[in-house]
């Protein structure tokens, strides 16, 4: 498709994106991850306090102030304001009838509307008008998109792009615009840490332009171990090379121009911590709001169009605003059940310094905290939501009226459900929360998958929020980030096959479900030992087996194929238990492989035919009530949590204790149920073993 997972930019660049994250330079993480981003030279110590430009001033006519303050800038002059959007009395409700329009006195106070856009159609530029390089470049007033010199007024630069250039890539992105999936998913794959080098975990995933490959080390009953290999394809691969800068060119470049179009977007990561979720989405808002301001200033010059900024996080089941002192938000649905935040701050920008500045405050804000994978490890879900609205008329005394928007989420890490295993309370909650909002993430992408009428969006803040990310003219990109150490593959393995499930909800897509390991890689691989496999013998034929077995095959794996495990339930000791160097078959890039395993003859294939279906019957089983092991163990978190709200357990404990007990006890009885069935399952081993070795093979 695109080739990103197999880019190799061979620049400097490279080089500082291998690097790991035990290797950053020191610094502040705001500056790191300007450096990160490739965008350092925009850190600087000089900028004054927020307040010092009427941060907080407003008005009608503060707006109009606001306004040609922004246009001075943009020609040239370096001064530099920001004034949030909604102060009270100020904003207007765009959900309010058109006739309404011109009473500036109803608006509701610092009511954002995230979900309403204006029935008014952008003008139609003629392409040759909009993108005449010659005509609309200034070159005194931006510099080049190369991602280290980003765009920014009223500084000038030699080096960079040609004008023409720059301005003439814009057609292209229009032209992709239509063609933009609703839904992409990228998975981005990155380096082993320090960490991960030291305990001598190894590279677990081999990544191609648009699918990957898990290898998995298994034991076998008998203790033997095997190399199960997933096969995952996406929308695109990139792997621990691919620098940030091509991570936007990869997912967020292509839906820029659409929300000048009348398209809400969203791009979030997902993905265990320390995957580098952070990493990855840091510099994409910066980027993409160079690219919108480029577009504003030329394609859409003089169209009246602003640019907005506001920055939120979900911590706890509770949204703070993270550019106003973390003041509590509330999230209301109004009549037409298009979600509001109420009191949310929105600034408004005219270049990327000011963005900058304000993402900053905003990270600097955010909720933090340390996990065993990520020093630095965020405890919330954090939205930064760039805004495009349109003057009426041109009349900066009236509101402007929404016209796109896009948002960037920063998923907590998927895992910190287990933090509810944590001593510390606040630990255990802030896990609880993050798990429900998960799962509660999971069950609308499982709804939207099957069709299904009613979407539970309202099962979390989370969902409710990214509700428009799913439906109506919207478009989603979703970022993938796995680690690639073999400590991490059970979590590495429930994000594929969640991003696997986002994929499926786009329509047209390839993605190939991953069944083959359960269906054929097991079937093979319980033959022969891995350390019986020479390295000559080395073959991969995984890709072969699974044309011939399933093309024209639109087989959907079952729905507990796709349960995520809650890791606290599973065993990590696996990491330490992961095969010696020795047993393992390696290519020369030390990248362990499946063995593709000799034909059996008819008599043997027979009972390993049986086998195989028993054991794939049993691990189904056992994947099973794994899921209602662990739905269980979340429902259980979750009145937990009720519990601790409530502030007095005793009310209701009785209740919920008689409700817990009655659902554990069916559980129990599957439990049991699978416990007869491992046994009838061993005998049938013994009696295979006892077959096996009298035909002597
Ligand atoms: N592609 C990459 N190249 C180099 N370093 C990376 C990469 N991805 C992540 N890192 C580093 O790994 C560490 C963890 O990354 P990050 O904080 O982004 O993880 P996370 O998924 O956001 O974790 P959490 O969910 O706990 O917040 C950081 O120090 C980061 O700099």
């Amino acid at each position: 498709m695109n080739g990103g997972g197999r880019q190799r930019s061979g620049t400097a660049g490279v080089h500082h994106q291998r690097q790991y994250s035990d290797n950053f330079l020191d610094g502040s993480s705001n500056s790191r991850w300007l450096q990160s981003a490739g965008l350092q030279h925009l850190q600087s110590n000089n900028i004054p306090p927020l307040q010092d430009y009427n941060f907080y001033g407003g008005g009608a006519q503060g707006g109009g102030r606001m306004y040609r303050n922004a246009q001075r800038s943009f020609n040239g002059g370096n001064e530099f304001y920001m004034e949030p959007s909604t102060p009270p009395g100020n904003y207007r409700a765009s959900t309010q009838k058109k006739s309404d329009e011109d009473s500036p006195g109803d608006f509701s106070p610092g009511l954002l509307d995230l979900h309403s856009f204006d029935t008014e159609l952008i003008p139609e530029i003629p392409a040759t008008n909009a993108f005449d390089g010659n005509s609309l470049y200034k070159p005194s007033r931006y510099r080049s998109s190369d991602d280290s010199e980003p765009y920014m007024m009223g500084k000038q630069t030699n080096r960079g792009r040609a004008p023409e250039n720059v301005l003439k890539s814009f057609p292209v992105d229009k032209e992709k615009s239509s063609s933009v999936a609703k839904i992409k998913v990228v998975v981005r794959k990155r380096p082993l840490n320090k960490k991960e080098l030291a305990k001598n975990e190894e590279d677990i995933i081999e990544t191609y332009s648009n699918s990957l490959t898990v290898h998995e080390t298994k034991l076998k009953v008998d203790l033997t171990q095997y190399v199960e290999k997933h096969e995952f394809v996406f929308d695109a691969v990139l792997n621990e090379e691919v620098t940030n800068d091509e991570v936007y060119r990869e997912t967020v470049e292509p839906i820029v121009p659409i929300i000048f179009e009348r398209t809400k977007a969203t791009c979030f990561a997902y993905g265990q911590t320390g995957s580098g979720k952070t990493y990855t989405m840091k510099p994409l808002p910066l980027k993409a709001s160079r690219d919108i301001l480029r577009l504003m200033y030329h394609t859409y010059r003089n169209q009246g169009y602003q640019l907005f900024v506001s920055f939120f996080e979900i911590y706890g089941g509770k949204l703070f605003d993270l550019l106003n002192d973390r003041k509590k938000l509330c999230m209301r649905e109004d009549g037409k059940q298009k979600v509001c935040i109420v009191g949310l701050q929105e600034y408004r920008v005219a270049d990327v310094e000011q963005i900058k500045e304000l993402i900053e405050k905003g990270n600097a804000t955010r909720s933090t905290g340390t996990t065993g994978a990520n020093e630095e490890s965020s405890r919330s879900h954090a939205i930064l939501q760039l805004a495009i609205k349109k003057l009426i008329d041109g009349n900066e005394s009236k509101p402007p009226r929404p016209i796109g928007k896009l948002s960037f989420i920063d998923l907590a890490g998927s895992e910190r459900g287990a933090d509810t295993t944590d001593n510390d309370k606040q630990t255990r909650i802030e896990g609880a929360e993050i798990n429900k909002s998960l799962l509660a993430l999971k069950e609308c992408i499982r709804a939207l998958d099957n069709d299904q009428g009613h979407i539970p969006f309202r099962g979390s803040k989370l969902t409710e929020v990214l509700r428009d990310s799913f439906v109506g003219n919207s478009r989603t990109v979703m970022i993938s980030c796995i680690s690639p150490s073999s400590g991490s593959c059970e979590h590495t393995l429930n994000t594929l096959r969640y991003a696997d499930r986002v994929k499926s909800l786009s329509k047209g897509n390839n993605s190939k479900k991953d069944v083959l390991s359960s269906t054929i890689n097991l079937k093979e691989s319980t033959t022969v030992p891995l350390s019986s496999v020479t390295a000559s013998a080395y073959e991969d034929r995984t890709t072969e087996v699974w044309q011939d077995e399933n093309d024209g095959d639109d087989f959907s794996p079952p729905e507990d194929y796709y349960e995520e495990v809650t890791p606290s339930l599973k065993n990590n000791g696996k990491v330490e238990s992961y095969a010696t160097t020795e047993d393992k078959l390696k290519k020369p890039s030390g990248q362990v492989k499946w063995k593709d395993l000799p034909r059996s003859e008819p008599k043997t294939m027979h009972s390993e035919d049986d086998l195989a279906e028993l054991l794939q019957e049993e691990e189904d089983l056992v994947n099973a009530h794994r899921t209602q092991v662990e739905e269980t163990m979340n429902i259980v978190r979750e009145e937990m949590n009720l519990l601790v709200e409530a502030d007095q357990p005793g009310n209701q404990l009785d209740d919920y204790i008689t409700k817990l007990n009655a659902i554990l006890s069916q559980k129990a009885a599957g439990i049991m149920q699978l416990q007869t069935r491992l046994a009838h399952f061993q005998k049938r081993l013994k009696e295979h073993n006892v077959l096996v070795s009298s035909a002597g093979y």
